[in-house]
C-alpha cells in the first residue's frame, strides 16, 4: 500500500476580502510508498508547503482526494495523527522552557512516545537538555524540531525543510538520521532547497512549480530528461567548425562547452579524433546533468512560460508569484539555505502538535 496519497489536490485560499482568493496547489497528483523517502521541491511559492499542510492534517483540500496510511488526514485526524510526525518550518515553542523541558512537555501529549532522551540523542542534542530553547542556535532549533516530530515514533514523517539553518555536519547527520529511519521503516516526506541533500537521500521527487507538478522520478529520472556536459579548451590550430560533434557547441574564447543527450558516443568520437590528430583536449570534463541543473533549467522554462502568459490577462497563477510572494517570484536558493519567512500565515500551525 502506498503510505501517502494524493490525486487532484487543489488548495485555495480564501480572499481577504472580495477578489477570487489563490489557488496555491493547483491539481496535484503523487504517491509515496511505504519506507520511502520522497522529496518535494520547487521554487519559492511553488506550493509545496501548501501541500504538506493537506497531508499533515493542518488544512482541507479544496479539491482532489488525499490519503496517509489510508486515511484522510483532516476528516480521520484521529486515526492519522499518532501514526505521523510533523516537523514545520517554525515550531514556535515557549523559549522559556530548557531543551529537556520541552521534549518532556511534547512526550506528555503524545501516545506511545519514545523516550524524550533517546529522541534528543537520536538528533545530536543530548548535551543541551539543560538549554532554554531560546539560547539555542537556529540550526539546534531545527534539531529540537526533529526531536519532536520523533517522539511519537512515526510511521509516516513530515519535515518541511529540515536541514534550512543547521551547519553542514548538521545536515549531514540528519540525513544519515532520515537514512536509519527509512531502513527502519519509516515513510519520509520532506521539502528542500537543498537540491545535493535530494539528489542523494531521496528514492523519488517531484519538483512542482506554480501549484504544479512539473517533473516527477527517481532522481536519475529527473536528471536523465537533462541533456549531459562536455567541456575543454580548443586545441591550438584547430577552428571549432572543425571539431567532430553532432551538435553545435557554444565556443567562449577558447572554452567549448557541448550539451548532449548522447554522451558516451559524442565522447567517443572526440577522443578518437584527438588521438588521431594527436592533439591534447585541456581541462576535458564530461559528466550528466546534476539535479540542480534539471532544476534550473525546469525553472527557467517556468519563467519563461510565465513571462508568455503574464501579459496581464493570464489567471495571476505565475511561476511563484503569488498575492504574498510578489517581490520574490520564483526564487531559487542554492546551497545558501535563505529561505522566505513564513509569516503571514492564517493556520494554527501548533495546532498540528496537539
Ligand atoms: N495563508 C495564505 N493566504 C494566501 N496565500 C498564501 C497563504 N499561504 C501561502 N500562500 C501563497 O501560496 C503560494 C504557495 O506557498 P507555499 O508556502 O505553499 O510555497 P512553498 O513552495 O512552500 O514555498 P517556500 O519554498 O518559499 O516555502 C505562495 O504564492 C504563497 O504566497
Amino acid at each position: 500500500m502506498d503510505a501517502i496519497e494524493v490525486e487532484g489536490l487543489k488548495r485555495r485560499y480564501a480572499a481577504d476580502k472580495g477578489g477570487e482568493g489563490f489557488e496555491a496547489v493547483s491539481d496535484v497528483t503523487f504517491s509515496v510508498r511505504e519506507g520511502e523517502i520522497f522529496a518535494l521541491l520547487g521554487t519559492n511559492g511553488a506550493g509545496k508547503t501548501s501541500t504538506v499542510e493537506v497531508l499533515e492534517g493542518l488544512a482541507p483540500a479544496t479539491e482532489g482526494r488525499v490519503r496517509v496510511l489510508g486515511f484522510d488526514p483532516f476528516t480521520e485526524r484521529a486515526q492519522v495523527r499518532p501514526r505521523t510526525g510533523v516537523m514545520l518550518q517554525e515550531g514556535g515553542f515557549p523559549s522559556e522552557l530548557t531543551v529537556a523541558e520541552t521534549a518532556r512537555m511534547w512526550a506528555g501529549v503524545t501516545s506511545e512516545a519514545r523516550p524524550e532522551r533517546e529522541a534528543l540523542d537520536m538528533v545530536g542534542l543530548g548535551r543541551r537538555v539543560d538549554v532554554r530553547v531560546k539560547q539555542l542556535s537556529g540550526g539546534e532549533k531545527r534539531r529540537l524540531d526533529l526531536a519532536l516530530a520523533l517522539i511519537g515514533q512515526p510511521e509516516v514523517l513530515f519535515l518541511d525543510e529540515p536541514t534550512t539553518g543547521m551547519d553542514p555536519e548538521g545536515r549531514r547527520d540528519t540525513a544519515e538520521l532520515v537514512r536509519e529511519l527509512r531502513a527502519q521503516g519509516t515513510t519520509v516526506l520532506l521539502t528542500t532547497h537543498y537540491l545535493e541533500e535530494a539528489e542523494q537521500l531521496a528514492d523519488r521527487l517531484a519538483i512542482m512549480q506554480a501549484g504544479r507538478v512539473v517533473a516527477a522520478g527517481t532522481p536519475e529520472q529527473v536528471v536523465a530528461a537533462r541533456p549531459s556536459r562536455i567541456g575543454f579548451r580548443l586545441p591550438h590550430g584547430v577552428e571549432p567548425e572543425q571539431l567532430p560533434l553532432s551538435v553545435k557547441a557554444a565556443v567562449t574564447g577558447r572554452r567549448v562547452s557541448v550539451k548532449t543527450h548522447a554522451l558516451q558516443q559524442e565522447l567517443t568520437e572526440l577522443l578518437v579524433w584527438a588521438r588521431d590528430r594527436d592533439v591534447e583536449l585541456e581541462g576535458l570534463h564530461a559528466r550528466s546533468a546534476s539535479l540542480e541543473e534539471a532544476f534550473l533549467e525546469i525553472a527557467q522554462e517556468g519563467h519563461i512560460r510565465a513571462a508568455a502568459d503574464g501579459d496581464g490577462s493570464g489567471d495571476g497563477v505565475g511561476v511563484g508569484v503569488g498575492p504574498r510572494t510578489g517581490g520574490e517570484a520564483g526564487g531559487v536558493t542554492r546551497g545558501s539555505g535563505a529561505v522566505q519567512g513564513q509569516d503571514g500565515r492564517t493556520d494554527d500551525r501548533t495546532g498540528a502538535r496537539a
